[in-house]
């Protein structure tokens, strides 16, 4: 198809959801609006597709949320979508609408159904890499990641006032799925004594030494953050196994869960996503198709969906390596 032929777009929020979506789709919407595309917004995801949840979007249906964490598009999580006939469905749906092009906001779980479907069913999309996780290759930073690292800074900060007041050791465990960005990144940003991800090998006989020689130099508390992912079993794991060795520092686990999801996203995020969300339609116009958008090193640039679920993005070994001096 020639890619002036688009006239109408869809676009949609799946899998979890992240602080700075609805940042992304207002200027998916209005930047659409703009080039005089018809834009349908698809609720819930690839599940509403499959029910045919289509409504139509204009510049203000989408005043007023760019401040606001959640998905006012709502998600979802849809095993539907994982069938060929769930799909085929959805297809059908979405050619009832006449629509030229599909917009995905999400991980990289949305990214690889996208994939399956536009190769099935010729549908052109252009994927926005909406997770919390940070856990796409091809952008410096993935739209909610900032947000989530704020709340569990905060988290943290709170839990120092009590592991302080009662000279205790507290795991704290924070998401990512498998991968440990934000962990790494709270444990710098709280000032952890350690931090326990999934892409560095943990030694528990260094971090009992670390945690016994801080209590010895007077260190009258001590947190460790642990990403959800570890192999060990995350924070319950790790609490498990050196408890007995430690009971003296009374080790307490926290997991703070769905919090890290949720809230105002912060300012990063908002410009993050705006600036996503306003590429994608333009890249969809310049007729590029089956990519992602990303942000590396301040530019916009478009990556394979096959490069941004399949290339590995790890932390960089060297803030892991300076998370652990300046926790000295
Ligand atoms: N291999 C696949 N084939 C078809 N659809 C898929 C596939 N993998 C994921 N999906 C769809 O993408 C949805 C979102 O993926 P999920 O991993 O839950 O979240 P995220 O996109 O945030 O990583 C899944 O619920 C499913 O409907
Ligand atoms: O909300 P659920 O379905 O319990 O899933 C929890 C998972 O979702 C996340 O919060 C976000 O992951 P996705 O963006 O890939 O959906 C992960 O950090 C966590 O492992
Ligand atoms: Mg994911």
């Amino acid at each position: 198809m020639d890619r002036k032929d688009i006239r109408r777009i869809a676009v949609f929020t799946s899998g979890g959801d992240a602080p700075g979506m609805n940042a992304a789709l207002r200027a998916v919407v209005r930047t659409a609006a703009w080039n005089k595309l018809h834009v349908y917004g698809i609720e819930r995801g690839f599940e509403g597709m499959i029910d045919g949840h289509f409504k139509r979007m204009e510049r203000r249906d989408v005043a007023n949320i760019i401040q606001r964490g959640g998905t006012v598009l709502r998600t979802a999580r849809s095993k539907r979508f994982m069938t060929p006939e769930g799909r085929a469905q959805a297809a059908e749906h979405l050619r009832s609408y006449d629509i030229d092009a599909c917009i995905a906001i999400g991980g990289n779980g949305t990214f690889t159904g996208a994939k399956v479907f536009s190769e099935e069913h010729n549908i052109p999309f252009i994927g926005i890499p909406g997770t919390i996780d940070n856990d796409l290759f091809g952008t410096d930073y993935t739209i909610g990641f900032d947000t989530a690292v704020n709340t569990a800074i905060d988290a943290v900060d709170k839990i120092r006032d009590t592991a302080d007041s009662h000279n205790r050791l507290f795991l704290v465990e924070v998401m990512g799925r498998n991968s440990g960005f934000i962990a790494l990144h709270t444990a710098i940003g709280s000032g952890a004594s350690s931090v326990l991800i999934p892409e560095a090998e943990t030694n528990l006989e260094d971090l009992k030494n670390v945690l016994k020689k801080n209590k010895a130099r007077g260190k009258l508390f001590s947190v460790v953050i642990v990403a959800e992912g570890h192999p060990m079993g995350g924070a319950a794991g790790i609490a498990e196994r050196i408890q007995d060795e430690l009971a003296s520092m009374e080790p307490k686990v926290t997991v703070i869960g769905h919090l890290q999801r949720g809230g105002a996203p912060t300012a990063l995020d908002r410009l993050l996503a705006s600036r996503l969300g306003h590429a994608a339609v333009n890249k969809l116009m310049d007729g590029e198709e089956n990519v992602a958008v990303g942000i590396v090193n301040s530019l916009i640039t478009t990556y394979s969906f096959d490069d941004a679920i399949h290339r590995e993005k790890k932390p960089e070994s060297a803030l892991i390596t300076m998370a652990s001096i300046l926790a000295i």
